[in-house]
């Protein structure tokens, strides 16, 4: 049974910053933003965790084998090389839905996202090690089928943007809802989602729905381990043989 470690990243009294003593350069904050998400998927990524941007002020990450201690060394880290600091509530669960709900409530208790009073607060708890196990995680890489013949080299760039970002709005919606599952999108054409314990079945439901609603095409590998990495590499893996044997899902 599924058991995801949710890490909800959240930068301290980041909006009045972007504006404090008057608005700072756009060009400036996309700059710092993605350099903070880009060191925070390093930081985890070497513990095997995987990190998304989402909004860039909130990151969602993966961090089945992460201690307490390592997020500690990550705010420490953070605090001492950039202009912010980081608040990280920690929380674990069968659902992955119910898991970042928790893991969010803990940080919302100890003060508002734009309290100038909490900054770097580290809350919740992680998954021991004797207690972690080979499917802790299941992971879900999604891709459009055939995105580079059927939109990449017909559509404008902005059209095919358009084609790739439907398709990822409906699969959120749809796994969110019907699989208590968080998807994140990761470039090019591609959604991980982080899942339950769902069967093949599950993910042909979902594949089914998105192209009814929106007309984009998935095909999906998906993983399992006892971290994000292992749970994802195998995904990828499964996702190489939809693509060379034109199934729509792949268990590993
Ligand atoms: N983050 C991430 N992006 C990927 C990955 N694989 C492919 N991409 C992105 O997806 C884009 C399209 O590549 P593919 O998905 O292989 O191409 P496709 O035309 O959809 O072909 P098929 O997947 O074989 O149907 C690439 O330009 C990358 O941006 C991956 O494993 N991770």
């Amino acid at each position: 049974m599924t058991n995801t470690q949710v890490t909800l990243v959240q930068i301290d009294n980041y909006g009045p910053w972007t504006v404090t003593p008057e608005p700072r350069r756009e060009a400036d904050l996309q700059t710092m933003q993605s350099r903070l998400y880009a060191d925070i998927s390093q930081f985890v990524g070497n513990r095997d965790g995987y990190t998304f941007f989402t909004r860039f002020d909130n990151m969602i990450a993966v961090t089945n084998g992460l201690t307490m201690a390592d997020h500690e060394l990550l705010q420490e880290s953070v605090g001492n090389r950039y202009p912010v600091t980081l608040s990280l509530g920690v929380a674990t669960g069968t659902s992955p839905v119910q898991a970042l709900s928790d893991a969010t409530t803990v940080v919302q208790d100890a003060g508002s996202a734009q309290d100038e009073d909490r900054r770097e607060c580290l809350e919740g708890r992680t998954i021991d090690d004797p207690h972690r196990t080979d499917d802790d995680v299941q992971i879900a890489h999604f891709d459009v089928v055939d995105a580079t013949g059927q939109y990449t080299d017909e559509l404008n760039a902005f059209d095919s943007f358009i084609q790739i970002e439907q398709g990822y709005a409906e699969l959120m919606r749809h796994m969110r809802h019907a699989h208590d599952s968080l998807s994140f999108f990761v470039g090019g054409d591609n959604v991980i989602v982080v899942c339950p314990d769902l069967e093949s079945d599950d993910y042909e439901e979902a594949i089914g729905h998105v192209e009814t609603a929106v007309d984009v095409e998935l095909q999906v590998g998906v993983g399992r381990g006892s971290s994000a990495h292992d749970a994802g590499f195998a995904a990828k893996h499964a996702l190489e043989v939809c693509r060379a044997d034109g199934t729509r899902v792949e268990l590993a």
